[in-house]
């Protein structure tokens, strides 16, 4: 793309008092794309996009959305910005439609209200107070709050989370709906369907750095590496005799045999490779599958990351090696 991105941020670090909450995150985000920050909690995403949206100051690296510095131009990037963070309340008492002008009334040239009801679909409930919403409508109803500026950029923090299947379906739709209107999306998320679903690129956040950028199925490819082949033989083999057929294939990282299958993990072209040193070795296979990997086997093979790591501190991040 030639177009100049929507988003720029280079080397961004922001610590809390001890916890280095984001260590080194570089992105840039292109007009018209649905960006995905994706990573499991605490790994940095909230704090990233804190400093982009101009709520944070980074304690080194630098911002740029829009040609605008989020930290010395604040005011001039919330007309273009809109954002959606993580556990938006309103008071409960406040009906839809209200909510919506009060936030219209602070922008010249709002949205129309109820054009924006009628894209999230809420129209139906424009009279309604904000506590009889259901978890699915309050969010939207914040995604509504974040677009009646008309921002060319809309941030949206976790905003699935704690929504039910039928729900989430429901928002991604809206999101969707929204880049096609022509808004650039930085969508922060730790749901690996969403981020598969939704995002034309992703960056997956770990420990405060970027393991990957890429979309979907690049990432995906990039973890390509973790390939498992599972071969059963037509005929007995001695799980020796299996294993040695395998001597000097390149790109095997592991082998076993497991319940008389072989079963090799490895990447480059080790799935034809294996096969062709089985044939020669005169194993013919009754059954051959190729697991291929998904964008959580990538994620997890990419930022070595389980879901109860730690939070990485100052202290590990000096003296542990990047995941
Ligand atoms: N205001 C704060 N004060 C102190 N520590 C904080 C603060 N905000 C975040 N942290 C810590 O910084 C780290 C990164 O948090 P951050 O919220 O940016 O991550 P996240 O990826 O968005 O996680 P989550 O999805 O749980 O919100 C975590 O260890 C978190 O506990």
């Amino acid at each position: 793309m030639t177009t100049t991105p929507v988003v720029r941020a280079e080397h961004l670090r922001k610590a809390y008092g001890s916890t280095l909450a984001v260590a080194d995150v570089s992105l840039t985000v292109e007009r018209g794309e649905i960006y995905g920050i994706l990573g499991r909690n605490g790994a940095g995403k909230t704090t990233t996009v804190e400093m982009v949206a101009g709520l944070r100051r980074p304690d080194a690296g630098t911002v740029d959305v829009l040609g605008l510095d989020p930290t010395t131009q604040a005011a001039a990037l919330h007309e273009q910005v809109g954002l959606q963070l993580q556990e938006s309340a309103l008071p409960d008492r406040l009906r839809v439609r209200e909510a919506l002008d009060l936030y219209a009334s602070f922008y010249a040239d709002p949205a129309d209200p109820a054009d924006l009801l009628d894209l999230l679909g809420l129209g139906a409930k424009r009279d309604t107070a904000f506590t009889d919403l259901s978890g699915g409508q309050k969010q939207r109803l914040s995604v509504a709050l974040a677009l009646v500026g008309r921002p060319q950029l809309a941030i949206l923090d976790e905003l699935t989370t704690g929504l039910d299947p039928h729900a989430r379906r429901e928002t991604w739709a809206v999101v969707e709906a929204i880049r096609d209107a022509g808004v650039t999306i930085l969508l922060v998320t730790h749901l690996m369907e969403e981020a598969e679903r939704l995002c034309d690129r992703i960056a997956l956040i770990a420990s405060g750095r970027v393991a990957a950028v890429g979309t979907p199925a690049e990432i995906v490819a990039l973890a390509q590496g973790e390939q498992v082949l599972r071969v059963r033989p037509a005929t007995p083999v001695a799980d020796d005799a299996l294993l040695a057929a395998l001597a000097g294939v390149p790109d095997v990282r592991e082998a076993v045999v497991e319940d008389r299958a072989l079963v090799v993990r490895g990447g480059g072209t080790v799935v034809q490779d294996v096969l062709v040193a089985l044939a020669r070795h005169d194993v013919r296979a009754a059954d051959v599958r190729l697991e291929r990997a998904s964008l959580e086997d990538a994620f997890v093979s990419l930022t070595g990351a389980g879901p109860d790591d730690p939070a990485p501190s100052l202290q590990a991040a000096t003296t542990a090696p990047e995941a």
